[in-house]
């Protein structure tokens, strides 16, 4: 369903919960389901979670995972060392999209069963969970992080543990680096130097079973580019956060200095603050934080920024291209915009066009990145019940802090 954001004008002082990060939580459900004792505190209650919680407990044949590309891979590692279970597992027409090979092939060469049902390639896939015993593997890791996390939380159940060499240029090191910590959190040692990640087997007890997910910092990427386009003066605080995270979209806090909002952490809460920007052009890498690529592009169109983002090149297999559908939208509402196969130019904009309809190409991100425009502009979002994939109650957060939304 579509609803229509009118042009609106944030509190002066407004404060924010959001839940648990959503890859914190899918690798954490996981590691919960291969032990038991591990009891987990603010949970995401984004649909893939759901998803991720669901799949997990299944006993059906078939196993379903709707769009959720996180929970995709780490279930296809997960279900390889089932000893005993065949599964379909299947998504969305886009999922039958997302590449599976490098981690089926990296899966099949520790000794995994796993076939492709429809294309090769992708998803659906058949598996039979059996146990491996190899140790070894080398795959790609300049196509998907998840992949290698795939391995990673499985690996401490592996007899002879897991050692992954990692070919080419590594993309979206920080999500692996979150799931080395959290393997470290339950105590599962690991190495990771140069290209060489290393997982030693769990014999004994674990370190730590009560867990506690930090929220979701892709979300809170949102409430950074309203307070960037807001007046001078407002503050959003946002509830619950840590200075020293494991997510690397918390280098939002580094990234919108220079939009003129300034972060403050005080008791698991961070402050954002708008204050004067002296800034009037932005060049980023985005190859260690991907997800923000939309909210920063739609951020600096708002105030007429011009930028140059690179580090784009896994934007194209997530839940939609995600370059095409910036251009394509952007450029709706008098913006415009150059891509390649990895990057991003935004050329400084004057005019927004009013009541503009955002297509949002069944991902969450295009609904939420566009969203603050509404401070700007009266914009309609499509199908934005989308947003459910990682932040089911994102509209109604926003009609907390003063937007005026209508369906
Ligand atoms: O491991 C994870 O939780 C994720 C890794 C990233 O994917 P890529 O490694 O494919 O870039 C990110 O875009 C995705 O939303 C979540
Ligand atoms: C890419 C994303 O998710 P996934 O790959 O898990 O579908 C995302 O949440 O932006």
């Amino acid at each position: 369903m579509s609803i229509t954001l009118q042009k609106s004008k944030v509190a002066k002082q407004s404060s924010i919960q959001i839940t648990g990060s959503k890859s914190e939580s899918n690798r954490l459900l996981l590691l919960q389901a291969l032990y038991p004792s591990i009891v987990l505190n603010n949970i995401s209650n984004s649909d893939d979670s759901q998803l991720m919680t669901k799949a997990l407990a299944s006993s059906s044949d078939v196993i379903d995972i709707h769009h959720a590309g996180t929970a995709m891979r780490f279930l296809t590692a997960f279900l390889a060392v089932q000893e005993g279970k065949e599964v379909v597992i299947t998504g969305s027409k886009r999922m039958k999209e997302r590449p599976m090979q490098i981690l089926v092939e990296a899966l099949q060469d520790l000794g995994a069963d796993i076939s492709y049902v429809e294309n090769d390639g992708f998803p659906p896939l058949k598996i039979v969970g059996k146990k491996l015993n190899k140790k070894k593997v080398s795959l790609k890791a300049n196509v998907s992080s998840q992949y290698i996390s795939a391995l990673l939380l499985i690996a401490s159940k592996l007899e002879n543990g897991l050692e992954l060499t990692l070919e080419g240029e590594i993309t979206s090191v920080p999500y692996i680096n979150m799931t080395l910590s959290l393997l470290d959190q339950i105590g599962v040692e690991s190495s990771f130097t140069e290209n060489v990640i290393t997982v030693k087997p769990k014999v004994d007890a674990l370190k730590s079973t009560n867990l506690t997910v930090e929220s979701d910092w892709s979300s809170a990427s949102y409430y950074f580019s309203i307070a960037a386009i807001s007046d001078i003066g407002t503050q959003i605080t946002l509830s619950s956060y840590k200075e020293n995270s494991l997510q690397g979209d918390s280098v939002l806090v580094d990234i919108y200095k220079q939009f003129g909002v300034v972060s403050t952490f005080k008791d698991n809460t961070i402050t954002l603050k708008k204050v004067e920007a002296h800034k009037n052009t932005l060049s980023l890498d985005l190859k260690n934080a991907p997800d923000i690529a939309q909210t920063i592009t739609v951020t600096c169109f708002a105030l007429g920024m011009p930028c140059d983002l690179i580090g784009l090149h896994t934007l194209k297999i997530k839940e939609t291209d995600r370059l095409v559908a910036l251009k394509t939208e952007i450029e709706k509402l008098g913006g415009s915009v150059n891509i390649t196969e990895k990057s991003l130019h935004l050329s400084a904009s004057t005019a927004i066009k009013n009541m503009v309809s955002i297509a949002t190409y069944n991902d969450h991100r295009m609904a939420m990145a566009f969203a603050p425009l509404a401070l700007k502009t009266n914009i309609i979002i499509e199908a934005a019940g989308v947003v459910s994939k990682s932040y089911p109650t994102f509209w109604d957060d926003l009609k907390s802090i003063g937007f005026e939304i209508t369906k």
